[in-house]
């Protein structure tokens, strides 16, 4: 065994610290042989396997006699991707996502080096495949697309179980967890145990852009039931076929799942992912002190706008102090939203104080029933401290429920941030609004995710607002061609920018909890 280990050890190091740096894999001891090493893709290395190793593994004649290299199988892959990009020109763009995420997952499961090395190498190109916006797309076809598990599945009849189930992972080290319940998916709603594309995409950004070592990342999904009739209906549905659990039934389990995780790895980070707003706060609340975790939509999103935020300001060439002079609209009032909202808040507290916050709020918030204010009925507390009418600079003449073109047309904001979910909503009255904004640069970020739930397209911000906006967007828009030679510059404003660096850094630092200034520190610098 030990000379098999040996073996093994010198097959895989050179690779493994030459990508994954940041996660000191420490030695790689295989205890398989033959084909099971073949089926394994974090050992596999295909036909590149050389003479002597195939001696020792036993896998002398389990495959083509011809070596080939790890270089010249990279190159194989890209032409084989290159050529499905050719041949699948003009087909509809979703068929063409789809193929080209099939490729990738593909090669996920056979050999994760290769696959890695690829997703890094290309990382622009494959970002859109295995993140926004076509993972969304294979969250929705999930049922259909499932060949291979990844990660792991904990259900609501999995309770009293869990702590002897979390030793079935395989990996005896694990950093990095990305938690869903499915429950919100993107602006795509609850897609129940589909919703595991989302942690698995997130985990990929973390080895390509944190060099994570992908043997100690793991996926899980916490299946608790879906409100989603029709995958309730579906016969190819793969998750619980029963409603969502609520309450403390719910709470139950994610507490079940915590303590499981954290005895076995108790250093191991937990980022909440897609969880609806109710169980996006309260699990925040519960955990954060007790475990290193942090919620990626209320906390990754927050930072990586604010730092869109203040880039808006050097933007039109003022020093960054002049935040606090910024007028901010944000229309969705959910997690993603008030997240936003809170931390630009804390920003503008701690650049002008506690008194100029409260004399001169300038922040306005929407949601689907229009402007929130204190005369909202029932208004849902996590929205309460961002309601209008409660300062004195906050007599704008807007009563509660005001629309976004009244609000647009009364306050004349420097910047139209959108994470409502809902596709099309900066319509073309509501970016012509943004005409009279009172910045010579206006900042309209149409934040969610996929594509089709972008509040606007970037051609039309820039064709109804002008040349001169900044534009930011969840999902990647191309950058748009203004006529004279002259480009309308696209932005990606995605919490991927910041979430790998959060992880990497607490994983680094050994931090017991994330706290809201490491947040901020990191979307300042
Ligand atoms: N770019 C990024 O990094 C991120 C984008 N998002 C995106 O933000 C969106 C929202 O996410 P969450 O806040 O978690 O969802 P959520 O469901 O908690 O909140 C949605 C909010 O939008 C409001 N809304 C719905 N229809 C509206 C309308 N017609 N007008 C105004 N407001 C309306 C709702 O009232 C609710 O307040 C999703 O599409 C998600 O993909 C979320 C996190 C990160
Ligand atoms: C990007 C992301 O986390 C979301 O759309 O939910
Ligand atoms: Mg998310």
């Amino acid at each position: 065994m030990w000379r098999i280990g040996r073996a093994a050890l010198v097959l895989n190091r050179r690779q493994h610290t030459r990508l994954f740096s940041a996660s000191i894999p420490g030695p790689c001891i295989v205890h398989k042989r033959g084909a099971d090493i073949l089926h394994d893709p974090w050992f596999n290395k295909d036909t590149g396997f050389p003479l002597t190793e195939r001696d020792r593994l036993g896998l002398r004649g389990l495959l083509p006699p011809r070596i080939i290299s790890f270089e010249q199988q990279y190159e194989r892959f890209m032409e084989s991707y290159r050529s499905l990009e050719k041949h699948t020109r003009g087909a509809p763009t979703n068929v063409v996502s789809l193929a080209k995420w099939r490729i990738l997952n593909r090669l996920h499961d056979r050999n994760e080096t290769l696959y890695y090395r690829v997703l890094i190498d290309n990382i622009e190109d494959f970002a859109p495949i295995i993140y926004t916006p076509t993972v969304g797309l294979v969250c929705q076809n999930y049922g259909g697309l499932f060949r291979r598990p990844r990660g792991m599945y904990f259900s609501a009849k999995d309770k009293g179980e869990m702590m002897s189930m979390i030793y079935n992972w395989p990996s005896p080290q694990v950093d990095m967890i990305v938690l869903t319940d499915g429950s919100r998916i993107l602006g795509l709603g609850d897609l129940g145990v589909q919703g595991i594309g989302i942690p698995i995409g997130k985990l990929d950004m973390y080895v390509a852009a944190a060099g994570m070592n992908p043997q100690r990342i793991l996926p899980v999904m916490l299946d608790v039931g879906t409100s989603n009739q029709k995958l309730l209906e579906d016969r190819l549905y793969l998750g619980l076929r029963q409603p969502r659990l609520e309450g403390e039934e719910y709470l139950s389990i994610v507490d079940e799942f915590m303590e499981a995780v954290h005895t076995r790895w108790p250093k191991a980070i937990v980022q909440f992912e897609d969880f609806q707003m109710k169980w996006a706060f309260e699990t925040l609340h519960r955990y954060r002190k007790r475990f290193c975790m942090f919620n990626d939509d209320i906390q990754g999103t927050a930072g990586v706008a604010l730092a869109g935020l203040l880039g808006a300001v050097r933007a039109q060439g003022r020093p960054l102090s002049d935040f606090v002079k910024q007028k901010i609209v944000v229309v969705g009032a959910g997690s993603a939203g008030i997240g936003v909202l809170t931390m630009a808040k804390q920003a503008v507290s701690r650049m002008a104080g506690n008194n100029e916050m409260a004399a001169n709020n300038p922040f306005w918030l929407l949601d689907k029933d229009g402007l929130v204010t204190k005369d909202r009925k029932n208004i849902d507390p996590a929205a309460a401290p961002f309601a209008r009418g409660f300062g004195l600079g906050e007599i704008d003449g807007l009563g509660e429920g005001a629309s976004l073109v009244e609000v647009i047309k009364k306050v004349k904001p420097h910047v139209l941030l959108g994470l409502s979910g809902v596709g099309g909503i900066f319509n073309e009255e509501v970016l012509k609004a943004m005409r009279e904004s009172d910045s010579a640069r206006p900042a309209i970020f149409a934040m969610s995710n996929p594509t089709a739930n972008a509040e606007c397209t970037a051609a039309d911000a820039f064709k109804y607002t002008g040349e001169h906006i900044v534009f930011a967007s969840g999902s990647p828009f191309e950058n748009i061609k203004l006529g004279n030679g002259k480009i309308g510059h696209v932005n990606q404003a995605n919490n991927m920018y910041l979430f790998p660096g959060i992880g990497l850094g607490s994983l680094l630092a050994g931090a017991r909890s994330i706290s809201d200034g490491m947040l901020q520190a990191a979307s300042e610098w």
